[in-house]
Parts: C-alpha cells; structure tokens; sequence
C-alpha cells in the first residue's frame, strides 16, 4: 500500500491538459484566465470627484471669506466643464470629471447656501475630493495577471475594463457516477434496506463552486451494465468520479471493469483512514483519468478534497498551499493508516484552533456537515495542544 504523498505524485504524472476557449466575460466565474487583464485606459479615467458638493479653485475663489457664487450646475455623465470666472464655483455631482480650472471639492455638508450663494464652513485644502485620473492604475498596466481565478470581483473588473470576452484555460468534462444497489434517488422513500444516495450531489456541489459543470449517472452493481455505462461515460469525458465500489466486496466491480475498458490502474489502496480503498487509474493515449472514491461518505469526500481538488489546482497551473492549523487539543494516531481527522475550528482566545470531531466513521455524514476541514496525523504520532498540522478546508475554492 503507498503513502498518502506517494499518491499525490502519481496523481501529479496523469494530469488535465487545458486547452485555451474564449468565454463571455460573465461566464467565467471559477475559471482560470488564460490571458492578463490590461487597464483600457486610466482608472479613473478623469479626475472623479467623490462628494456632492462644489468644485472651486482655492487660489482665486474667496477663501478668506469664504464666500462666493455657484456658475453652474453639473450632472455626473454630464462633459467636463471648464469653469469660465475662476472665482465662482460649480455645483457637481459625485463621478463627474472635476470641471477644468478648478482643484478642491467641497461637500453640501461643510456649505451654507442661499440661492446661488454660498458660503463655506470648514478649511479647503486642494485636491480635497477628488480622486485623481490614473491614481488606481494607468493605461496599458496589467490588472490581474493570466492564471487568476475569475471571482465576482474579477468578473467586475472585467465590465470596467471593457473587457466582454476572456481567454481562459478549459476544464476537464466531468461524470460523477454512483455504483450501488442499495442506492435510491433522494426524493425516493427508501425501503429499509436502502440508502439515499448523497456522495454524488456532494461531489456536483463541490465541483459547482469550482465552475466546473457535470453529470451524475447511477449504474447498478452489474459488471455487465458498468462496462456499458462506463466506455460510453469515458467516450465523452475526460474525468470519471466514481464513488462506491472499489473495495474487496463480491460486488465491487470496478477494479476489474475499469482496466478492461483501457483505463490503467496506477494505485489502488492508500495507506490512509478515511478512504483506504482509494483507486486511481488513467489512460495515458487518450488523456482520461478515473478516481474511483470509496463509497463511504465521509471517505468519497475527503478523498474528493484531497486528491481529486489537487488534481484540478495542478491540472489548471494552479499551486497548493500547504495549509496548516494549530491544534486545540492532543490526539496520538496508533495505526499503521495516515489519519484524516474532520475538525471545526473554533476561537480560543481569539485564535483559530482545531477542534476533533468525534463522529461515527466513515460513513458518518452527519458530522461532516458539521466540519470545517481536515487534518492530517502520520502513522503512530502524536500531535500537542497548540501545535501546528497539516490542514486541509472545504471551502472549494480552486
Ligand atoms: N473486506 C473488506 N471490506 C472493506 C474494506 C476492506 O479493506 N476489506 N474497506 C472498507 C472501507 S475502508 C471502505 S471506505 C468501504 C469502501 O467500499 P466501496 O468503495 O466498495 O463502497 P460500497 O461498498 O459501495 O459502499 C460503502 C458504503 O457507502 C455507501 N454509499 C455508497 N455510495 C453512496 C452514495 N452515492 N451516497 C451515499 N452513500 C453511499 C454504501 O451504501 C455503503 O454503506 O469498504 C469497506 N469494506
Ligand atoms: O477507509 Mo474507509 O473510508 O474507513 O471507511
């Protein structure tokens, strides 16, 4: 049986390779670009004003009484004006371009006003209130560079750079597939000797946030029916997610099913709890790749964010950051299996520590919604309060 890091660098020699496609800007959240974001022109593009207020300039308006005339009114998307008495003031909106000939805006709040007369009541400084033409970036400077995960303020920033279409690095066609006869669909009322199936949605859910779309298909223990279902799902995918199946039952066919269809076996078996009976398999030629989850919940999700999520990150040229958290409490590991331990974490004293969660194993998805993420003890070792760990989240950001 390999190790838990044997793994991962067998996972890391099978992996996607993106191609470049151009999306509408909009739909690109969760994906990586595939090109840099370059300011359009300056950001602002004109000296914006920040306040509703007046715009004046301090060398000539009467600052010592600090009185004067309002010239005119100006609307934010109004053309720039140019002050024509540099004595007087304009009225101006917030994101109006500061109109020519003057240097300070001064907010309604800090004016007294009569008709068109007004008198000031606070100091004015120059260049007060105004957010000054390229201060946030110049044109031509590079915004976010290729590589960057497209968020809600990424795809933001591409509306205001104009930028409607954006090369990005394609994702693997995902299937997740369910093998298990005692499997119903969850808005079926189970017999008693059947389960709700829910590792599936888990893994559509979690591949969702990612932006990574996929279908879900149920193939019942039948070897004859998994081979069938099986070559049709690896014709259209490139990435098959199976959950179930793959440990020493009578029925768990897939070790066998998946190596006749082409699909090379590289590891089966982990020397890991949860999720020991792990198998990973790819076909080199073709560029498809199986991770067959055991069917445990919690085994099929944590193998999902620890082998299959790493697979994505380097896959898309994403790094891992190794993450790591301080424990809030002692815990020795006496087996022989890395263990992958679900932990809250919860403040103490205003530190973030790692709390165990004591659930029922590793069909135990009751206290994985409870979960924040993982931590990993090697074999026979012992980890102290407030020492740090290996930590793994489940917060699905790629
Ligand atoms: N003789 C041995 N038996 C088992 C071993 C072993 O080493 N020797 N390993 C155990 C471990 S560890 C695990 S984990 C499981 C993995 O088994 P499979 O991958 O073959 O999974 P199944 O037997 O099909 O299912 C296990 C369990 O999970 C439930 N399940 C399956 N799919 C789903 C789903 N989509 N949603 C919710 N729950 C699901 C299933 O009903 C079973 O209860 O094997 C041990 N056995
Ligand atoms: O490795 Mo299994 O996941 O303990 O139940």
């Amino acid at each position: 049986m390999i190790t838990p890091a044997e793994a991962h660098q067998l996972i890391s020699e099978h992996l996607f390779k993106p191609e470049k496609e151009t999306l509408s800007f909009e739909k690109t959240r969760g994906r990586i670009s595939a090109e840099p974001i370059l300011a359009d022109r300056d950001l602002p593009p004109f000296n914006r004003v920040t306040k509703d207020g007046v715009a004046l300039h301090t060398a000539s308006f009467d600052l010592v009484n600090r009185e004067g005339v309002i010239e005119t009114l100006r609307a934010a998307g109004d053309p720039q004006y140019r002050l024509k008495d540099p004595e007087k003031a304009v009225e101006i909106m917030t994101g109006s371009p500061l109109p020519l000939g003057t240097d300070a805006v001064v907010m309604y709040e800090e004016i007294k006003r009569e008709k068109n007369r007004i008198l000031l009541q606070e100091e004015v400084t120059p260049g007060q209130n105004i957010h000054p033409q390229g201060q946030d970036a110049q044109k031509g400077d590079v915004l976010l560079k290729a590589g960057s995960r497209m968020g809600s303020a990424e795809i933001g920033l591409l509306a205001s750079v104009g930028k409607t279409e954006l090369q990005v690095h394609s994702v693997p066609k995902v299937a997740i597939v369910a093998t298990g006869n005692e499997l119903v669909l969850p808005h079926e009322e189970p017999a008693p000797h059947q389960i709700r199936m829910s590792n599936v949605y888990s893994l559509q859910a979690g591949l969702e946030e990612l932006g990574i779309p996929c279908s879900i298909q149920i193939i019942r223990d039948d070897k004859e029916l998994l081979r069938q279902d099986l070559a049709s799902l690896l014709e259209q995918n490139d990435l098959l997610i199976c959950s179930g199946g793959v440990s020493k039952g009578r029925y768990d066919y897939l070790p066998e099913v998946l190596p006749e269809l082409g699909i090379q076996k590289v590891f089966h078996r982990v020397r890991q709890k949860p999720g020991k009976p792990l198998w990973f398999g790819a076909d080199r030629t073709k560029g498809k790749v199986v991770f067959a989850l055991p069917g445990n919940p919690a085994s099929t999700f944590s193998n999902f964010i620890l082998y299959v999520l790493p697979w994505l990150r380097k896959s898309l040229g994403l790094e891992t950051k190794a993450e790591r958290v301080v424990m809030k409490e002692h815990f020795y590991n006496p087996s022989d299996l890395w263990r992958h331990i679900q932990v809250k974490l919860v403040s103490v004293q205003g530190q973030l520590k790692a709390e165990l969660l004591t659930g029922n194993g590793s069909g135990d998805l009751v206290s994985l919604a409870q979960a924040d993420g993982l931590i990993s003890i090697p074999p026979q070792s012992a980890v102290e309060a407030d020492e740090p760990v290996a930590y793994q989240s489940f917060q699905l950001i790629l």
